[in-house]
């Protein structure tokens, strides 16, 4: 579908009428959970996903039979502050390697049974170096806003964003620091694995970024122009249109979080069709979450990316939807209550 949207103005607009749950549905699923042949609550977190979902889905019987995954891939002006362990080349690499089936991300799609698909923005155009202007023009944001949009097939019932792009943490430590306040020693991390003198780099770059911009900061999709990246808007668009077609979206890792934080600083409410899939090894990622008031639900270290944390987390996800839509009931299995 084409976007509704031609300007971050009525993108804005767009993400003020978006649709909320289904309370019926979430009244429905919480009174079959309370009938399941199990102790009340045994069923710990899994019991919550469930109901949630059968809200965004407006059915007490929820399923996650055609998760989709998109991985949206973008290079960045600010690598060349020495920002990353590794060089921009490799972002075209990974998505050669995406489309080949050989990344983590193909076999975690693989293994979780979802459709993936890899998504390239203008690799040979990297976004400005956002330390000596914006990152973005608004007609490059919103290109990228759309295609995300355009990415989500409306027939998914999950749906996992990701992201490849070499340099990409410290656009995001830009963000989380707009949005939520801070320096960039706050929010930034090793990323791929840069040493002490690069993580310097990376805040002093951060601390740039927030000098230059500072005046336009107050407004979170120019936080976005300004401070982000192609394959972050891309992501942010992606989850808006899922939250268009009230497709629950988990949430991967700290870019992907970031991304995602613009959409709630922007209208308040709008990641509530977002689950944290996953807690990196990033090291504001827990705080961002946090701030995002995100459980996150797998702890395991990860810090690739690629929706690959997200995409562990469908598993969890479809044991907790399995459960709720397939077990008995107390009386139709005939056991007896407390
Ligand atoms: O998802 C995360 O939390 C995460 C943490 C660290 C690194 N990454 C991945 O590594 C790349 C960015 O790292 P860097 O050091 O180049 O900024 C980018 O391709 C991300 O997908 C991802
Ligand atoms: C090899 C490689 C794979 C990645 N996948 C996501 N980010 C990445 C960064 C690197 C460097």
């Amino acid at each position: 579908m084409t976007a509704p949207f031609a300007s971050l103005a009525e993108f804005s607009a767009v993400l003020k009428a978006m649709p909320a749950a289904d309370a019926e549905a979430v009244q429905a699923a919480v009174a079959r959970n309370g009938q399941l042949t199990k102790p009340p609550g045994a069923l710990g977190r899994l019991e919550d996903v469930a109901i949630w979902v059968a809200g965004w889905q407006g059915t007490d019987r929820p399923h996650c039979e055609r998760p989709q995954v998109i991985v949206f891939a973008g290079n960045h002006g600010v690598v060349a502050q020495g920002v990353s362990a590794f060089p921009a080349e490799v972002t075209v690499q990974m998505v050669g390697n995406f489309s080949a089936g050989g990344a983590a991300i193909n076999q975690l799609s693989k293994a979780f049974g979802a459709a993936m698909s890899v998504h390239a923005l203008d690799l040979d155009r990297p976004t400005a170096d956002f330390t000596v202007a914006p990152a973005m023009t608004e007609a490059e944001v919103v290109a990228a806003l759309a295609t995300g949009w355009a990415a989500v097939d409306p027939e998914a019932d999950m749906l996992v964003v990701g992201e490849m792009g070499i340099g990409n943490t410290t656009p995001a430590a830009a963000l989380a620091a707009a949005l939520f306040g801070g320096a960039g020693a706050d929010w930034v991390g090793r990323g791929t694995g840069v040493d002490d003198a690069g993580l310097a780099r990376k805040a002093g770059a951060v601390d740039a970024g927030l000098a230059l911009h500072g005046p336009l900061l107050g407004d979170a999709l120019q936080v976005m122009r300004c401070l982000g990246g192609r394959e972050l808007a891309a992501m942010a668009g992606a989850i808006a249109r899922a939250r268009s077609l009230r497709i629950a979206v988990i949430l991967d890792g700290f870019i992907c979080t970031a991304s995602a934080a613009v959409l709630e600083k922007a209208v308040a409410g709008s990641l509530d069709h977002c689950i944290a899939g996953h807690v990196s090894a990033e090291g504001a990622h827990g705080k961002l979450l946090a701030a995002l008031g995100k459980e996150p639900l797998l702890s395991l270290g990860l810090r690739l990316g690629e929706g690959s944390g997200a995409a562990l987390a469908i598993g969890v996800v479809k044991g907790a939807l399995a459960c709720h839509s397939g077990m008995m009931t107390f009386a139709e299995a005939g056991v007896s209550g407390a």
